[in-house]
């Protein structure tokens, strides 16, 4: 995969710029991005990265073994179109939209090889919790070029395409919880009388350390906590609020809400 083109140059191309560039995966000179209209962003992204910009000149597009889709679900037939005169028929294209399903894709592009992936904001220190599926055009050797790529920004897991929907809701809106986690910690912290420094780095680190305990050790999450809860003891108290207060059906809602809207978005932007 040589020639790389970007059609959308937002947060998520930026993380995945950003973590090819630190790991020296991609040259930049051969990393093309635009965008619909910001030409501020795309002249910050060639002055931190160096990577190229396609400008007025679309023709470069003609050259791209890789075309990557990140522009809004709602700009995906804009965008699509802004390329599919210049793609040529060997070019292979990586989806990251939410919910657009790549028959959508196969419909702007034509039938070529197609990834569908769902990375996370992570990607831009390499810890991204990547997946993806392919159509049927995809052969091996692509796939593996793919999946080298997706590895450098994190982990990578193949999956089939229905299932794209909830893992968007799981992990690739889920850093936004654990921030809105973290912000919602830190606020009752500072409510009992703890600095916002001191809650914070207790916190990251505590999520830290917990994330790496259910890597490490061969033990559920459940045993995991069970064996942080002493009986009578302070998160048993804890851990009792969280259910009275139906915390397990909210994280339900959660997930089912987000990927309601992911398959929605599939539909209206078909
Ligand atoms: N943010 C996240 O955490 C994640 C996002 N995603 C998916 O990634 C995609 C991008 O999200 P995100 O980076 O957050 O969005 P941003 O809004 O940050 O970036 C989208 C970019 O697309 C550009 N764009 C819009 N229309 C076109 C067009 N017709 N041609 C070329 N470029 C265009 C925009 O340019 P301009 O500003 O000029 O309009 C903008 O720079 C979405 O589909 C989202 O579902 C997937 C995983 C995680
Ligand atoms: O909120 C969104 O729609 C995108 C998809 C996953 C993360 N951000």
């Amino acid at each position: 995969m040589k020639t790389i083109v970007f059609v959308g140059a937002g947060s998520m191309a930026q993380a995945m710029i950003h973590g090819w560039m630190k790991e020296a995966t991609v040259s930049p000179e051969n990393v093309y991005i635009m965008n619909k209209s910001d030409q501020e962003k795309l002249a910050s992204l060639n002055e931190t990265y160096g990577v190229q910009l396609v400008c007025e000149n679309r023709e470069i597009v003609k050259t791209a073994d890789l075309v990557i889709l990140a522009m809004k679900p709602k700009d995906v037939q804009d965008g699509m179109n802004s390329i599919a005169a210049y793609l040529p028929p060997t070019a292979v294209v990586l989806s990251i939209l939410a919910g657009v399903p790549m028959d959508t894709i196969e419909q702007g592009l034509g039938k070529r090889p197609i990834a569908r992936c769902m990375p996370n904001t992570s990607a831009s220190i390499g810890m991204s919790a990547s997946a993806v599926a392919w159509n049927d055009k995809m052969e091996s050797k692509e796939k593996a070029e793919i999946i080298q790529l997706l590895k450098t920004i994190g982990s990578v897991i193949e999956v089939e395409e229905d299932e794209l929907h909830v893992i968007t809701a799981l992990s690739g809106s889920g850093p936004a919880y654990v921030y809105y986690f973290v912000e919602a910690f830190e606020k009752a912290a500072v409510a009992s009388g703890i600095s916002s420094q001191v809650a914070r780095e207790l916190l990251v680190q505590t999520i830290a350390g917990s994330a790496e305990m259910l890597k490490q050790s061969n033990e559920t999450p459940a045993t995991l906590r069970k064996q942080v809860t002493s009986p009578g003891g302070t998160t048993e108290a804890g851990i009792e609020a969280l259910q009275e207060s139906g915390f397990a059906d909210i994280l339900a809602r959660c997930l089912n809400e987000a990927a309601t809207r992911s398959r929605e978005l599939g539909k209206r932007y078909i």
